[in-house]
């Protein structure tokens, strides 16, 4: 254990992960010090996360909201910043230590690369970013130094049941099983999923999280995305990954050895006990997550996923089997497709048939450069907003 206390930027405080973040950190002051918050839209919760925590600096990405931060924040010692580039410096800057990468979305990017090129501890809960840049994320990560720790509940008990954190066949790892709980629409039917509301796509069964990733979960995108995710972050091929679907999200993921031997992390559904591990790591820290009660738990059941009625995740799989910037247009679809399904401009089978749409319209180019990633996320983007405007006759 280090003595000395570490330093902290919170990319995305004021979502899920990030109040899950803080509060870790709130239970341990002897090791941890906030160093920025960052928020887009929330800033109520902005400002009072500065009040408890007094950050050298908090960043509004969203400038609009500025003054109205720097009314709320009047007499504190804080720094306020806004816009894109200032996330990039605090989470670069020479005295953080540890960097939380929890915005939601592409939004993420920039910023999470600026920490992997600054050799910084990166806990990554983004997996966007990742899917967006795979190879470039891998690749800015080994060049600097940096250390990156999976914070997504299933990559994190992967890289615990893995023996250095990697798909080594030389120390008789097998393959990798991700397990989905598969969402709130797990037994419903193909008709009746014509009819679902974004409140029920919402409502997931076990965990709580913000809307985007729960839109994702029921359609198994997520699953689609931690697909990708997990054979970038342990150098696997899409064959030595496996989807379980495990309704009770009790095992957080498997690795299966050659010798028969399958080692699982279990827990209760909570993102503290995955982000108490990375902040800690290679520590252990007491997180605020209840201990398991297997006998509550009574029963873990296991299922084959269904790409009938879920093709977001075959989507996926095929996306990363043809490599280049399909990940990334695949996901910049899939965000589009998702805000337009929660503000009621597509329908929830809607949202695979756009992003099946926009990975055959838009043309696949090589992922090696940043900018070929942008462009692609940018094209995207809009061949996605074009193709809901037609499906409702605009
Ligand atoms: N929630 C969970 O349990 C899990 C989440 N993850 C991943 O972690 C990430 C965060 O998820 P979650 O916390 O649920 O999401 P939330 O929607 O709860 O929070 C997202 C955060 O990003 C900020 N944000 C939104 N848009 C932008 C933008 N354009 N620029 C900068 N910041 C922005 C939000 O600010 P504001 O709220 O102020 O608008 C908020 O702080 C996602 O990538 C998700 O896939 C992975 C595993 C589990
Ligand atoms: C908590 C977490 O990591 C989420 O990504 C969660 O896994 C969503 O659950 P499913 O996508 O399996 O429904
Ligand atoms: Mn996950």
């Amino acid at each position: 254990m280090s003595d000395r206390i570490q330093s902290v930027s919170i990319l995305g405080s004021t979502g899920s992960i990030g109040v899950n973040t803080l509060d870790v950190i709130r239970r341990h002051p002897e090791r941890y010090n906030v160093f920025a918050l960052t928020g887009h839209s929330q800033v109520e919760l902005l400002a009072q996360q500065c009040r408890e925590f007094q950050p050298e600096y908090v960043v509004i990405s969203e400038p609009r909201h500025e003054e109205v931060l720097k009314a709320l924040l009047g007499g504190l010692n804080t720094e306020i910043l806004s816009g894109s580039s200032a996330l990039e410096m605090i989470a670069s800057h020479q005295d953080v230590d540890i960097v939380m990468a929890a915005i939601v979305g592409a939004a993420g990017l920039l910023p999470n690369l600026a920490a992997a090129k600054a050799g910084k501890k990166v806990l990554l809960a983004n997996k966007e970013s990742l899917v967006m840049s795979g190879q470039l994320f891998m690749n800015t990560i080994e060049d600097s130094g940096a250390t990156l720790l999976p914070i997504d509940s299933e990559h994190n008990a992967i890289y615990q049941c893995l023996p250095n954190g990697q798909m080594s066949s030389e120390l008789g790892v097998d393959k990798v099983l991700l397990t989905a709980s598969g969402g709130p629409f797990r037994n419903f039917s193909l008709e009746s999923l014509h009819n679902v509301t974004p409140a029920q796509a919402v409502a997931h069964p076990n965990w709580s999280m913000g809307q985007k990733i729960s839109v994702d979960s029921a359609s198994l995108m997520n699953k689609g995305l931690e697909f990708i995710e997990a054979c970038w972050l342990f150098n696997c091929d899409a064959d030595q990954v496996e989807v379980v679907v495990h309704p009770e999200s009790v095992i957080h993921s498997m690795v299966s050895y050659v010798d028969g031997s399958v080692l699982a992390q279990m827990g209760n559904p909570d993102m503290r006990t995955p982000i108490a591990y990375g902040l800690a790591w290679p520590d252990r820290l007491a997180s605020g997550v209840k201990p398991l009660d297997l006998f509550e738990v009574a029963q873990l059941n296991f299922e084959k996923p269904d790409t009938t009625r879920f093709p977001c995740l075959a989507l996926a799989k095929q996306s990363f089997k043809d490599g280049g910037c399909a990940p990334a247009i695949l996901n910049a679809a899939n965000e589009i497709a998702v805000a337009a399904f929660l503000t009621d401009k597509l329908s929830f089978l809607g949202i695979s048939q756009v992003v099946e749409g926009t990975l055959n319209g838009v043309e696949n180019h090589s992922s090696e450069s940043l900018e070929n990633i942008l462009y692609a996320d940018k094209k995207a983007r809009d061949y996605a907003s074009s193709l809901i405007q037609r499906m409702n006759g605009k």
